[in-house]
């Protein structure tokens, strides 16, 4: 069997056309724009690349953004209290900050500064606790939601299907896991100390590899007829899948580039002015 590619970017144009359709009605509406803060610490490139990238994102559909980058020695009160005045800005619609940060800050202080409405990047543990317990007052981490959104558009049934993740981020892992959870799959979580992890692989229907290791799922694990979901952003764009193996068993398979990360950005600009939207209401 050869994979079909799931086209992420083919599938997020789609999306950012519908955003841009709703920033429209939203001027037209309200007479103002959306608005996305992002915070980005330190000077990790592929850090700055995401962002630039946001912002550039953002100019394409309409949405202001505006930038906030801090020193590598930022401490995280200080981290904290530039996400405070975003959250006091009344232009400021929805905030994201940049992870990782350098390792001496308490990213999950940060992350939580955030307010409800304003976290249209689904980070804070009030996001994570909704998801949990299946309210939908918060938003949803956005490479999750970009995965399941493209699982979504690629007809993949998700009910009673056993789901096998590899990895545990509060970004990706945990939240993608509670995702599929929510939609009625069978979820095993697997991580890097995971023993045995071919044997798990090996039973999934779907297999969604976000655990940051250069091609550590190896294509001769994927049951035949699999769908494979690639969330692995290494360096080099090399996913966490062994792509060309993987590709001869799979049904479906996900790009790196073009798969899950063109997705990621589409759902934060989406609920960015969802968050616009929800203020006016
Ligand atoms: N606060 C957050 N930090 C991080 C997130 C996140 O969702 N929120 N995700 C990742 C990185 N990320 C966005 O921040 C991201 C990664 C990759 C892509 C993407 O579109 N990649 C392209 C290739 C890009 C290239 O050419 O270099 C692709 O896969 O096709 C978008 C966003 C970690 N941090």
């Amino acid at each position: 069997m050869t994979a079909a590619l799931m086209d992420g970017t083919a599938v997020a144009r789609r999306s950012l056309d519908d955003t841009r359709t709703r920033v429209s009605a939203y001027r037209e509406t309200t007479g103002r724009t959306p608005r996305l803060a992002t915070v980005l610490v330190g000077d990790d490139p592929a850090s700055h690349t995401y962002v630039r990238m946001k912002v550039n994102r953002c100019r394409q559909v309409g949405i202001d953004s505006l930038r906030r980058d801090l020193p590598a020695e930022s401490t995280t009160a200080q981290v904290v209290a530039t996400v405070d005045e975003l959250v006091a800005d009344e232009s400021v619609d929805g905030i994201l900050v940049q992870h990782p940060m350098p390792g001496h800050i308490d990213e999950r202080a940060v992350f939580d500064a955030i307010s409800r409405g304003k976290d249209v990047d689904g980070v804070t543990a009030n996001a994570f606790l909704d998801m949990a317990n299946g309210h939908e007052e918060t938003f949803a981490s956005c490479t999750p939601a970009g995965i399941v959104a493209l699982l979504d558009a690629y007809d993949v049934p998700l009910s009673g299907k056993h789901v096998v993740v590899i990895g545990r981020s509060s970004i990706l892992g945990k939240p993608a896991a509670l995702m599929l959870l929510g939609r009625d799959a069978t979820v095993t979580i697997c991580h890097s100390k995971t023993r045995g992890l071919a044997q798990f692989v090996s039973e999934a229907d779907i297999v969604v590899a976000a655990v940051g290791r250069p091609e550590l799922i190896r294509g001769e694990w994927i049951k035949p007829g699999a769908v494979v979901i690639d969330a692995g952003y290494n360096e080099g764009n090399v996913g966490d899948v062994a792509f060309g193996p993987a590709a001869e068993r799979a049904r479906l398979i996900t790009p790196v580039p073009g798969g899950v990360g063109p997705m990621t950005i589409a759902m934060l600009l989406a609920q960015t002015v969802s968050a616009a939207e929800q203020r006016e209401s």
